[in-house]
């Protein structure tokens, strides 16, 4: 590959002895990974489970095809190595508030909600309006229940969210430098002085992220480029600047240490990890882990403004909604679905616990998409066949291979023996993928449009 020739000059003063492998390593094919999904019930997988990573608990090297029953279920993520580093190194606890303040397309947020265990809140944040869809769909598929997703800038966000979470990830916009085995064209955008560039908003972005973290709570900064003014020279500011203290980072054999040289020369710099693609099977990344000072006060709450009131009581539950989705949950499952229903229009969520007032931030989508009501009825979002678990559904129908594709394609399914109209539970090799609605011995297809294939 070619290289910019200012990289090369860069990084052969930086490295030393060891450029050459660095610069060898762009010649040979990008790593793939993956992650199992620990949300899901465990079943047979179709993928091979040999290679496993030691860093990341549910991380395997090897590609992952996309069209796969298990992919399309959400039973595994496909994730380069290095970059499982961050969520390994965030550590994210049950029950906690966390945010993902740049988090699409969701290799990170979907990392975090499996430590999590689906439990607690996790926000998703995404400023781009396009990429927040693919956040969503990303989060949906892999099948969290503890997650909301918002489209704001950071600043925005802090603004109504001060002081509330106990672990905040800024995964950075960067200059991408270990991305360019896997996007060769990120080269192109490569220029002296991009690094930065990249910084200051990275700053930026921390400052606000800062605000959010409550005293005493952890901050994990991550980018995926080599440059110590977007690595060390980032974590060096967060310590003049705001006064937080590293949290090292103990180490792997994958994991090189972050290097105080390249910055201020502050020796606790060799607690943050530099993932390198001449060292380990992956791209790149670097990741830090930070407390910042103080130890939490009463809780801080949001301002209860004329607006979050008024919110409140907009998407509150109707007493007739109310009665349509529990009679569509007394005749489709076997399980009351717990949290707080909340409507936005027709739409009705589940909110997750704790979830705080947004005022005007954007909500994608305010927790797990239940269903749509329409005139005198409920029908049952595409969320609750990725979400939920077979044995959750009154009825599951298992479907054969052709089938799986006829799905995926959109076609009906026919089951003359099964009587009766309910809402099934579609499974391919028991992974439950798609809803359909059984009406006389017919599976009426309802796989979202934008999922077809
Ligand atoms: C490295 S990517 C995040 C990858 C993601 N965490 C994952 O694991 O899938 C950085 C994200 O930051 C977003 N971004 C760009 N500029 C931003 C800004 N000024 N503030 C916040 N986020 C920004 C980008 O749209 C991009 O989705």
């Amino acid at each position: 590959m070619a290289l910019p020739a200012a990289f090369v000059e860069k990084y052969t003063k930086l490295l030393g002895a060891e450029a050459p492998a660095f610069f060898a390593s762009y010649n040979e094919a990008a790593g793939a990974g993956f992650r199992v999904n620990p949300l899901r019930p465990a079943v047979a997988l179709n993928l091979d489970l040999t290679d496993p990573i030691s860093y990341s608990k549910w991380g395997y090297r090897g590609q992952v095809n996309g069209n796969a029953i298990d992919h399309v279920s959400g039973y595994v993520y496909s994730q380069e190595p290095s970059a499982q580093v961050v969520g390994a190194v965030a550590d994210a606890k049950p029950n906690t508030k966390v945010l993902d303040l740049c988090a699409a397309p969701g290799g990170k947020s979907t990392h975090l909600a499996s430590s999590m265990g689906n439990t607690g809140l996790l926000v998703a944040n995404e400023i781009h309006p396009t990429r927040v869809k693919v956040l969503a769909s990303n989060l949906e598929r892999f099948g969290t229940t503890n997650t909301i997703v918002t489209n704001s800038d950071p600043d925005s966000l802090a603004a109504v969210l001060p002081e509330f979470f106990d672990l905040v990830l800024v995964d950075a916009p960067c200059s991408g430098e270990g991305m360019f085995r896997k996007d060769p064209d990120a080269t192109q955008y490569w220029h002296e002085g991009y690094a930065q560039e990249c910084a200051q908003r990275q700053r930026e972005i921390l400052d606000a992220a800062l605000l959010m973290l409550r005293p005493g709570g952890k901050l994990v900064y991550s980018t995926c480029t080599f440059a110590p003014e977007e690595d060390e020279q980032i974590v060096s500011w967060l310590v003049s600047e705001h006064g937080m203290q590293i949290d090292p980072i103990v180490k792997t054999d994958d994991m090189r240490s972050g290097r105080p040289e390249w910055s201020d020369g502050n020796p606790d710099l060799a607690g943050t990890v530099r993932m390198w693609p001449h060292v380990q099977m992956g791209e790149g990344h670097f990741c830090a882990r930070l407390i910042k000072p103080g130890t939490p006060d009463a809780p801080v709450t949001t301002k209860k403004g004329k607006k979050g009131k008024k919110q409140h009581q907009n998407n509150s539950i109707t007493s007739a909604q109310k009665q349509l989705w529990a009679d569509w949950q007394q005749a489709n499952l076997q399980v009351t679905l717990p949290g707080f229903p909340v409507v936005y229009g027709d739409q009705l969520y589940m909110q997750p616990a704790g979830a705080p007032k947004f005022g005007k931030v954007r909500v994608l989508r305010p927790g797990l998409h239940l269903g749509t009501f329409k005139k005198n009825r409920f029908a049952p979002s595409h969320s609750l066949a990725t979400a939920l678990k077979p044995a959750d559904f009154k009825c599951t129908v298992d479907v054969s291979a052709a089938e799986y594709q006829d799905v995926r394609h959109g076609l009906t399914i026919s089951r003359p023996e099964l009587t009766g109209k309910c809402h099934v539970l579609l499974t391919n090799h028991g992974m439950g993928f798609a809803i359909g609605h059984l009406v006389g011995g017919t599976i009426k297809n309802l796989y979202p449009k934008g999922l077809r294939v």
